[in-house]
């Protein structure tokens, strides 16, 4: 059974005008793969007859019908299947009523219910509520795109298939395919919708658009799957060095979301890389923004504007552009912790830097403690198992910063040795290495955006660039200038360093980066 496109009905939804029967049609037209008829307010009848309709339609169009609960109209329509909610007919008992052959599927918020569903012998599993929703999820809990991942993988080597549920549309479809893949690679085996395209006016089109959407994904995964990338200390290197000159070039806008402790500092590092920084924080101005070619970063040292944060993430991951997080002291403050998951529930973030304090938070481990914004003690016994786990479940770059420097793209792990022992002497220094990365990922989205790639080819993604590279860049950058600055006869403490490292990333050049970089691949 084909459950990429799972249409979920909701006559109560309808639009002005739409008649149930010619929305289903059409919704069908548009390449609905399998039909859910859900009625939470009529009465068996009415429930029948609706059922019987669309079984007719269903039929024309070669898609299943499966009965929401009901396991008598199913019988009575021979329906291909029934759908149970945790508080409906127990499986078990449900199986003793229903022909063999008939699917079963049941809906899942946690743990327990995923296991409970395997041991039940169910055939598909609706994971939800993943985002807030107006419809009948509305009374499961809301577990989030990063929620959905861990279930999947208790699927693995089950013949079990999983939709997600819960709000999503056509702006949430990418984030929500992308963020749902488990750490082994287990990936969803469809999307369950149901108000975009029941609510809709034009149900085929919206439909289509959410199928173009699921086939372009998965196409794009099963591609990435099969070419392994492999990374050579020359390749890495060459690809920094090639990124400077594409930011000096092309001036990206580099639009920082950030802590009042490092703004001007953060924009000063900008403007010397040869980038343009903006520090826009109003909401009104973040779609504005995420049109201009650069990257975003979103670092919450002092969170004052989540609102925008979560907004210009939105609006950065639709148009493909870097989206750099750093996490400031998240472990300090339950605040903090949630914000962190409110934000990366939303959007995708292209790269997460920490310290190992803050890396530790966001992965729950108690292995690294963290005082304020300041990591505590020598960080983790393996660290980088540690940081292609994090990258792995986030889905994106991580970049762990200390003493070593750690990159990682859930595959390759990279060890950067550059830097000095004074650049945890001034604030903010972590900070700049945000800034940094932020700026070099911007200058891998501008390569692979530039004229004569196609843009039409990579619609399934949520940014477009190596961000590895643009990662392992902006550390680089910062290490290698803070090592020159480090080394001036002019440079007395902390206060002389700050405006010296400044200027030596304004004099980086291509030759130093390539001498100096001490790049370690794993
Ligand atoms: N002992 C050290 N030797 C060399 N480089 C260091 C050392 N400590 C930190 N660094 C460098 O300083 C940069 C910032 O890393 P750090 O882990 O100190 O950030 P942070 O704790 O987030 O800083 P802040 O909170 O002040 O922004 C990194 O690029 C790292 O390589
Ligand atoms: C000191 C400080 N407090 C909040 S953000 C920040 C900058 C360094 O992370």
């Amino acid at each position: 059974m084909d459950l990429s496109l799972y249409f979920v009905t909701g006559r109560e939804l309808l639009p002005p005008g739409k008649e149930y029967l010619e929305s289903l049609e059409e919704a069908l037209q548009g390449g609905v793969t399998a039909v859910q008829i859900r009625e939470k307010n009529s009465d068996t009848l009415e429930f029948l007859q609706i059922a019987r309709q669309s079984k007719i339609l269903c039929m024309k169009y070669n898609v299943p019908l499966i009965i929401n609960d009901r396991i008598d109209i199913a019988l009575a329509i021979q329906a291909n299947g029934v759908h149970l909610g945790q508080t409906d007919m127990p499986v078990h008992v449900a199986k003793t009523l229903l022909p063999t052959g008939m699917v079963i599927g049941v809906s899942c918020n946690n743990m327990d219910h995923v296991r409970k569903a395997i041991e039940d012998g169910v055939d598909y599993i609706g994971i939800g509520a993943v985002w807030g929703t107006t419809t009948k999820e509305l009374t499961n809990p809301i577990i989030g795109v990063r929620g959905v991942g861990s279930l999947l993988q208790a699927l693995d080597g089950t013949f079990i298939k999983a939709v997600a549920i819960g709000g999503i549309n056509s702006s949430t479809v990418l984030r929500t395919l992308h963020g749902s893949v488990s750490p082994s690679g287990h990936r969803l085996d469809g999307i369950a919708v149901v108000s975009q395209i029941a609510a809709s006016a034009t149900p085929r089109s919206a439909a289509q658009r959410l199928k173009d959407s699921f086939e372009a994904w998965v196409h794009g995964f099963d591609v990435q799957n099969q070419t392994v990338q492999v990374y050579d200390v020359e390749t890495i290197k060459n690809g920094v060095v090639e990124l400077l000159q594409v930011i000096r070039d092309k001036n990206p806008l580099i639009h920082q979301i950030t802590n009042v402790v490092v703004t001007n500092q953060s924009a000063n590092a900008t403007l010397a890389l040869g980038a343009s920084p903006i520090m826009a924080t109003a909401s009104e101005e973040m779609h504005d923004l995420s049109r201009i070619p650069g990257a975003l970063l979103i670092n919450f040292g002092t969170i004052t504007d989540k609102d925008s944060m979560i907004l210009a993430g939105k609006y950065a991951n639709e148009a493909q552009k870097p989206l750099v997080f750093d996490p400031v002291g998240v472990g300090a403050t339950q605040f903090r912790k949630t914000t962190a998951s409110e934000l990366l529930n939303t959007w995708q973030a292209s790269v997460i830097k920490g310290n190992p304090g803050e890396m530790a938070a966001l992965a729950n481990s108690k292995e690294v403690q963290a005082k304020g914004v300041d990591s505590v003690g020598s960080g983790f016994a393996d660290p980088a198992s540690f940081i292609r786990e994090l990258a792995k479940k986030e889905r994106c770059v991580a970049v762990m910063t200390g003493p070593t420097d750690w990159v990682s793209d859930g595959t390759t792990v990279v060890k950067l040795d550059n830097g000095r022992k004074i650049l945890g002497d001034i604030t903010g220094s972590g900070c700049l290495v945000g800034t940094c990365v932020a700026t070099f990922c911007a200058g891998a989205s501008l390569l692979a955006t530039a004229p004569g790639t196609n843009p039409g080819t990579e619609s399934e993604k949520l940014v477009r660039g190596n961000m590895l590279i643009g990662a392992i860049g902006g550390v680089l950058a910062l290490t290698v200038a803070a090592e020159c600055a480090a080394e001036r006869s002019d440079v007395h403490g902390s206060g002389t360093f700050l405006p010296a490292l400044i200027d030596e990333l304004y004099k980086l050049k291509p030759e130093t980066l390539l001498s100096r970089a001490k790049v370690h691949v794993l």
